[in-house]
């Protein structure tokens, strides 16, 4: 395969320790070694191997760098081609320095975004579902998500996808048989093999597709709106929750203007929290806006924790707002109850089960297990799945294990009627060809250009 050869920094950019310059293709090794000092070559050196020396500019002799290279040698890298790396000091100007000097070498241009790991797709090292677990890696905000995206990276997805078409594939060679060799088989029982094959495959599908919920959630996140009228607390629930003071706390009814995000964990579920301005009618203008964009947290949240005053008596901006959010996500948490009870409990229960109903205090943070146990159950029965569940939370790969099901449907509905055998052919190599598509064989090139064009420079 002829390519050429990149260069990309792939560390932040910024002050650091060290900072990484990656350089891959056929010509990284004598590229590099043009502009380095050290004791051995490296165009000699074996796989494997780091070197220690200097970056000189071959057309003064200037020093501009020291360093250390790493070399790999195809086909034993992560593109699979000559990898060259270069830890330099970290920093804008050392990095800046040895990066110009690079890419002054006539056979070094700068990498695309996600370049690097295209390679690797290209050259066949890893698949595209394994690429896209890669951007999942780097993207990941809780633990749970990051173990889960290593397993895609693994590959675990891949393998899941290779044995749902290996029995597509099994079913095609048996239609295929059976139009070339009709005389070899009985129709009926091709009727009832192909029948058969297509149930299994579509439940394996379904399998994959029910983890996908869990998987969306567990990757980015549970959007969680912590609403309520102003001073009920939920400022202070969102530093209880967070464990740090985030957000500002006041007595003074308003405080909070515009929405504060965080990421917590809890029970391993991972939350992005949006602490709100509290909702009431107001002819402040800053405090308006924010009300609006309150309300607008609320409509686009997974869960919204409503919280009340245990202290005081319901008022009746909150009964409007039990109402608006009957039917949505919602678990209302009666705050303050280090202080004397003043609402009435039973008033809330007529808009909300007894179960998402927790009492709690911010301030003491007695209660607030009961809260953590409240979200776990209601996202995942109580329980996490864990284990070696392969989940499914890509939506490019979630649409095409729908449509393969679909085109597998299609062909037991046609295996069903009757319907020529050359018919169900169709459906069952479109099933073939969709789910092929998840991990990149039949993928159409736009789509993996827009795939790596998502990476960040150096990837
Ligand atoms: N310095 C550095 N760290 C890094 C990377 C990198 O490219 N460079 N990675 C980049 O994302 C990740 C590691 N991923 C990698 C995966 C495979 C190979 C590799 O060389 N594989 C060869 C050889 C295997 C072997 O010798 O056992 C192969 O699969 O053939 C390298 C890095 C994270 N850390
Ligand atoms: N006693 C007691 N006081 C609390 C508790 N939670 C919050 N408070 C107090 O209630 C007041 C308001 O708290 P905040 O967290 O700022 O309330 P908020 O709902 O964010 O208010 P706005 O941002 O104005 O909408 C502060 O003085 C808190 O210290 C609690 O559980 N018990
Ligand atoms: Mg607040």
């Amino acid at each position: 395969m002829l390519s050429d050869t990149i260069a990309a920094i792939s560390t932040a950019v910024g002050e650091s320790g060290i900072a990484v310059i990656r350089v891959s293709g056929p010509e990284a090794i004598a590229s590099v070694e043009n502009v380095f000092r050290s004791k051995t070559k490296l165009t000699e050196a074996d796989s494997h191997t780091v070197h220690y020396g200097f970056i000189i500019d071959p057309k003064t002799d200037e020093k501009l760098e020291e360093v250390l290279v790493s070399l790999f040698r195809a086909p034993r890298s992560f593109t699979t081609e000559d990898v060259v790396e270069i830890s330099s000091h970290g920093g804008i100007i050392s990095v800046k320095r040895v990066m110009d000097l690079l890419l002054e070498q006539r056979d070094i241009r700068l990498a695309e975004p996600g370049e690097f790991t295209k390679r690797a797709f290209l050259n066949g090292r890893i698949d595209l579902s394994q690429a896209e677990a890669v951007i999942d890696l780097i993207r990941s905000k809780s633990d749970r998500a990051f173990s889960l995206a290593l397993k895609q990276v693994e590959g675990a997805l891949s393998r899941k996808i290779g044995e749902l078409r290996h029995t597509v594939v099994e079913t095609l060679a048996h239609i295929e048989v059976n139009i070339d060799y009709p005389e070899h088989d009985v129709e009926s029982m091709t009727t009832e093999f192909i029948k058969q094959k297509c149930t299994l495959t579509m439940q394996g599908i379904d399998d994959l597709l029910r983890t996908a919920s869990q998987g969306k959630i567990l990757r980015e996140g549970i959007t969680t709106a912590i609403v309520g009228r102003p001073n009920v607390g939920k400022s202070s629930l969102l530093n209880a929750l967070a464990r740090e003071n985030k957000a500002i706390v006041t007595d003074i009814p308003g405080t909070t203007r515009d929405v504060i995000e965080e990421f917590v964990t809890i029970n391993h579920i991972p939350l992005k929290l949006l602490d709100t301005a509290g909702i009431r009618e107001t002819i402040d203008v800053v405090e308006k806006i924010g009300v609006e964009r309150s309300k607008a947290a609320v409509d686009e949240a997974d869960l919204i924790l409503l919280v009340l005053n245990h202290a005081e008596e319901l008022h009746e901006d909150e009964i409007t707002l039990l109402k608006q959010l009957s039917g949505r996500p919602v678990i209302v948490i009666l705050n303050k109850i280090d202080l004397p009870q003043q609402l009435d409990r039973s008033e809330v229960s007529r808009y909300f089960a007894d179960d998402v109903i927790v009492e709690l205090s911010a301030k003491t943070e007695e209660g607030l297990d009961h809260l953590e146990e409240a979200i776990s159950k209601l996202f995942f029965g109580g329980e996490l799945e864990s284990g070696d569940l392969t989940y499914v939370s890509n939506v490019r790969h979630i649409a095409l294990l729908k449509r393969a099901k679909q085109s597998l449907q299609d062909a037991y509905e046609a295996a069903d009627a009757g319907i020529p055998i050359d018919i169900m052919q169709i459906d069952v190599r479109l099933a073939w060809e969709q789910l092929g598509e998840v991990v990149g064989d039949s993928a159409p090139d736009a789509l993996i250009d827009q795939i790596f064009s998502q990476f960040c420079l150096g990837k």
